[in-house]
């Protein structure tokens, strides 16, 4: 599904060189839920970025499926933007001038397609995530929990090879949090929905089937969820608290 390989990312600034992502490589197969955690630095978001498309990197391969994501033009890229990939950002990126409903159909608007499915699968998406009741709905009226739902319905409109998701429950309390981690569960096992998150939060990580560890640009470790939620949490604390020397600064519960 995703194949990361050997990639190599460098920012320049004032004419020093750092490199970001030494050598990343990893893959993440078809419905698996995945999280990417590490110590602030460590280079979560670029990689993310590299994936998105957003930033060119120097060196290695992404692929999503059969498509080499490099050297794309920009009608490719936006085709693969739009059709590949799902995007959950942290602050939502809800437009404020259109109602829930409106805000969902938007990738597909995009592409001009037909009301009546377009309507069917926004339909069914809202209730999914449990946020039909709220589809004349403006965000401004809405808990951030509610929004984030939203968010996740629109990224999954033009189904998605791979939703990428930014620290999606960053702006959430943990109540809002908690229905947000249910929504991509549901949407794994109702939709067979594949799962790219960057997170800080442990307790979210903790649902994954999966945890990358990125510590100073590498992949550090990665542990596949085995027994209970609980047990695996317990296990990504004590590699981060490892990791970080201060597990405050690394748990969100
Ligand atoms: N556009 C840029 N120009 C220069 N340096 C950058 C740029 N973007 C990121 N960096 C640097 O790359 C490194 C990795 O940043 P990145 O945002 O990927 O880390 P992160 O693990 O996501 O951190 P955080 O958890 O704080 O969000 C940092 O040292 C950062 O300062």
């Amino acid at each position: 599904m995703l194949t990361v390989d050997h990639l190599y990312k460098s920012f320049h600034t004032g004419g020093v060189q750092y490199d970001v992502l030494k050598d990343v490589t990893f893959t993440i197969d078809e419905s698996e839920f995945v999280a990417v955690m590490g110590p602030s630095g460590s280079g979560k978001t670029t990689l993310l970025n590299c994936i998105s498309c957003f930033i060119p990197y120097e060196k290695g391969e992404i692929r999503l499926d059969d498509t080499l994501l490099a050297n794309l033009d920009e009608e490719a890229m936006a085709e693969v933007r739009n059709k590949k990939l799902g995007f959950v950002f942290q602050d939502f990126m809800l437009l404020d001038g259109l109602t829930i409903f409106e805000n969902v159909c938007v990738p597909k608007v995009i592409t001009q397609a037909p009301y009546r499915p377009m309507e069917q699968k926004v339909t069914k998406l809202l209730q999914l995530f449990g946020i039909d009741s709220i589809a004349n709905k403006y965000p401004v009226e809405i808990s951030g929990g509610q929004k984030q739902r939203t968010a996740v319905a629109r990224a999954l409109m033009n189904d998605p090879l791979i939703l990428l998701a930014d620290e999606p429950t960053g702006n959430l309390d943990s109540k809002s949090r908690d229905t947000v981690i249910e929504a991509f569960i549901e949407a794994k096992r109702t939709l067979g929905a594949t799962i790219f998150m960057v997170t800080h939060d442990t307790f979210s990580a903790s649902y994954c089937d999966r945890v990358l560890v990125m510590k100073d640009g590498t992949i550090f470790t990665e542990l596949v969820r085995k027994g209970t939620r609980q047990q695996f949490f317990d296990e990504l604390l004590q590699i981060l608290k490892e990791l970080e020397g201060n597990p405050d600064e690394a748990i969100h519960v």
